[in-house]
């Protein structure tokens, strides 16, 4: 097993790509702690959650608490110490994406999602790093960023720098954390199938363009992100750190 006894830290756990990286984890060994927005519709997915983790022989807790609130990264490390003693992977996953136009972006979601997708991800970040630094150990941090850290989309003006800010967050924090062993690492998901794009993929033609862009003839499952998530957090992954993990079917490469 990849991460045996090893205490797992991930945001937006409740469903969706969150939800199959924690699921991998504990396979994998590890306790968990799922961080999840506190909304009364989460909490039976997260307890059910926890009872899939529990059926497979690990433990996990949870934390309901916004990711956007600076205070979060504190609750969820606090919650890993005292269930499980420590925080050795911190995998920070909680997005939103609500596609709108540019020219007519209303304040409020531009501001929504930086703090939910960025500013709060900052402060996590460094949260669970302190708390690596003081255990000694070293450590494993992800952010889920995206394919479009790397390109645009008319509808995401106000999403893609959240991504490519998390992409170069782990890239500033690699430089920053490698001399205590912390390990930051990017990971880029093409289209995958889940709540946050259900609307935008109701469209047939969407849906089919999308499929079209991607050489393996499939848009992405949640799964297909859990296993690059727990490579990153394992030791497999000793001398992986600053890097961008693009896992995408294809998508990027393929102009034409
Ligand atoms: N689905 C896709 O095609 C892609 C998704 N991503 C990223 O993957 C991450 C996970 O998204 P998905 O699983 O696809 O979508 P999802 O909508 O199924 O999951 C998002 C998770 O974030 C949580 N969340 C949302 N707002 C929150 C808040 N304010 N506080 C705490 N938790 C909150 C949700 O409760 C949910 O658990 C996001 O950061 C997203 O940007 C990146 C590239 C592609
Ligand atoms: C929500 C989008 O469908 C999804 O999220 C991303 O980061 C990529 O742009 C995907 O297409």
């Amino acid at each position: 097993m990849l991460l045996n006894d090893k205490t797992v830290i991930i945001t937006g756990a409740s469903r969706g790509i969150g939800r199959a990286a924690a699921l991998e984890c504990a396979r994998q060994g590890a306790n968990l702690v799922i961080g999840y927005s506190g909304s009364e519709s989460s909490q039976p997915l997260v307890d059910e959650l926890i009872g899939e983790i529990r059926s497979l022989g690990r433990d996990a807790t949870s934390v309901g608490a916004p990711a956007g609130d600076p205070n979060t990264g504190d609750k969820l490390v606090d919650a890993a110490v005292s269930h499980f003693g420590s925080v050795d992977v911190f995998v920070n996953n909680a997005g939103i994406c609500p596609f709108h136009s540019f020219l007519d972006m209303p304040r409020d979601t531009y501001l929504e999602t930086v703090n939910t997708n960025l500013n709060g991800a900052y402060f996590a970040v460094q949260a669970a790093a302190n708390r690596m630094k003081e255990q000694g150990n070293g450590g494993a941090i992800i952010a889920v960023s995206s394919i479009s850290a790397l390109v645009g989309g008319a509808m995401q003006t106000h999403y893609t720098p959240t991504k490519a800010g998390l992409l170069s967050l782990m890239q500033s924090c690699a430089v920053a954390l490698g001399p205590y062993g912390i390990r930051c690492n990017a990971l880029l998901p093409g289209t995958i199938e889940t709540d946050i794009n259900k609307d935008d993929l109701a469209d047939q033609d969407k849906r089919d363009y999308m499929i079209g862009r991607t050489p393996l003839g499939r848009l992405g499952r949640p799964e297909d992100m859990a296993g690059p998530i727990a490579f990153l957090a394992s030791d497999m992954a000793a001398y992986v750190t600053g890097a961008s993990l693009l896992v995408d079917g294809g998508m990027f490469v393929n102009l034409q």
